[in-house]
């Protein structure tokens, strides 16, 4: 049997991007999953984060990766995988959450914590 991959149009992607960000606390849109990063990048937000935050929602933009792109950078104005969400808001790539770890932010970004 051929593998098919998940089909989804524009409309339904920017859904469930819509929905993972209001629903979720900390979310990260990531290449893979948690177990299993499919790119660098989200492999080392997954790290970063998992310091911190042991429930959080990952989403893999790989099966619609094009529309992914385009909802998410609707919503972030960032081109590049992975993006985190942190209470509805647009946090960063993973340079971005190594800055903010670097600096002692990330822990009080991540939990809202002082
Ligand atoms: N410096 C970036 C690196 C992210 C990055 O370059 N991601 C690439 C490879 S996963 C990407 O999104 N390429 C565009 C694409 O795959 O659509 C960060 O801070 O997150």
């Amino acid at each position: 049997m051929t593998f098919q991959p998940e089909s989804l149009d524009p409309e339904e992607v920017q859904t469930r991007v819509d929905e993972a960000v209001a629903d979720n606390r900390v979310v990260l849109f990531m290449k893979g999953n948690r177990l299993m990063p499919q790119c660098g990048y989200s492999a080392k937000a997954v790290d970063l984060i998992s310091q911190y935050v042991d429930e959080f929602e990952t989403v893999d933009v790989l099966p619609a990766l094009p529309h992914y792109r385009e909802a998410l950078k609707e919503k972030s104005d960032w081109e590049t995988i992975p993006q985190t969400f942190v209470d509805g808001e647009f946090v960063g790539g993973s340079d971005i959450l190594e800055e903010l770890d670097e600096r002692g932010d990330l822990e009080a970004t991540l939990t809202g914590a002082n």
